[in-house]
């Protein structure tokens, strides 16, 4: 049972049934992803002092200028994540292709491949906007013992075993499910430990908030003009409130806890969308829905989706389950 304000470290104890594997393994795996949170969190804090904050003069595999703190973030993750002799790859939006990490010790032959965001909604490091970090964790389906290989990063989203993210925001929290539910820790910086301050986090089934870049509104498929169009109508309880952070992980905290939608559809522009499949649109949609939430492309189960690229973009609708499946009636007047 959820407690509020018991720390992170506990709540791992007293819900490891929670995980179907072991629950040492789990720990391992939360535990390295709060250690690189917290030290990812305090270069954050001093975004603004030069030695922390512009681009770094690299363009990642997805033609991004690559910001210093991607870059320490991707860093500090793959470190942390390596340490621990849990993981057998990683995939990152920041490197090409997945980095194969060698077990130490066979006997436990490391099981996991984590895909990670290591730093999400970089346009707003500069200007002291909230950001986050989200990570997706799978566990391998070639042979244990062997060098890991693509197939075991494709995998749909229903396979994840866990999933979470980390925001940067007024405070910083760890929210993260195992499939029993979403969970909020909030880190405590004075004592450098993450308190449950938002147990059983769920998403209203209904919402008054709908985010969406509308300065790509004339790229957008007809069916997402209409919903837009709908959200703006002096009707009911709408018209509702537009807001857009431009951090997925943030608005997607903020929606969670309101209610709300949030879309990056695809449009003339970006034929596919622009945010990631395995390390954006699975994680996000395995906490939407442990949370009462839906999450899809328009048309189907994001969760259902069989990757076949490790940076393959897809549309993206988040959110409360009555507003999704309203965006989804608007698209589905419309041939795909
Ligand atoms: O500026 P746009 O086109 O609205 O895109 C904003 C979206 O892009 C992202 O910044 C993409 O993530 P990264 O910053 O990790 O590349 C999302 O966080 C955000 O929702
Ligand atoms: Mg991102
Ligand atoms: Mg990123």
């Amino acid at each position: 049972m959820a407690t509020k304000n018991q720390s992170l470290g506990e709540f791992i104890i007293e819900n490891q049934s929670d995980f179907q594997y072991s629950s040492g393994e789990l720990s391992r795996l939360i535990n390295s992803i709060r250690l690189a949170a917290k030290m990812v969190n305090h270069e954050v804090n001093k975004a603004g002092l030069v030695d922390i904050t512009g681009s770094a003069g690299e363009i990642n595999t997805q033609g991004e200028d690559q910001q210093k703190l991607d870059v320490f973030a991707n860093d500090t993750f793959i470190r942390t994540l390596t340490n621990r002799q849990i993981v057998c790859g990683i995939a990152s939006e920041e490197n090409d292709d997945f980095i194969t990490i060698e077990g130490e010790r066979k006997d436990h032959g490391n099981k996991y491949v984590v895909a990670m965001d290591p730093l999400d909604g970089s346009s707003n490091i500069d200007v002291n906007v909230s950001v986050g970090t989200i990570f997706s964790i799978y566990r391998r389906v070639t042979p244990v013992g062997t060098p890991v290989q693509l197939e075991d990063f494709l995998q749909p989203g229903n396979m994840q075993v866990a999933a979470g993210y980390i925001i940067y925001g007024t405070s910083t929290m760890l929210v993260y499910t195992t499939g029993n539910g979403v969970n909020g820790f909030t880190l405590n910086p004075s004592l450098g430990t993450y308190y449950l301050s938002h147990p059983n986090m769920t998403f209203p089934e209904d919402g008054s908030i709908y985010s969406v870049n509308e300065g790509n509104y004339v790229h957008f498929p007809q069916g997402v003009k209409d919903y837009i169009k709908y959200c703006q109508q002096e009707e009911g309880d709408r018209p509702y409130t537009s807001r857009y952070i431009g951090s997925l992980v943030s608005d997607i905290h903020r929606n969670m806890i309101k209610g709300g939608i949030y879309m990056y559809p695809k449009s003339s522009k970006s034929v596919d969308g622009k945010l990631r499949l395995l390390y954006e649109c699975n994680p996000m949609a395995f906490i939407a829905e442990q949370a009462g939430g839906l999450a899809s492309d328009g048309y189907q189960r994001i969760m259902d989706l069989k990757p076949n690229e490790l940076h393959q973009r897809v549309p993206f609708f988040c959110g409360s389950k009555n507003m999704v499946r309203k965006a989804e009636e608007f698209m589905s007047k419309y041939p795909r």
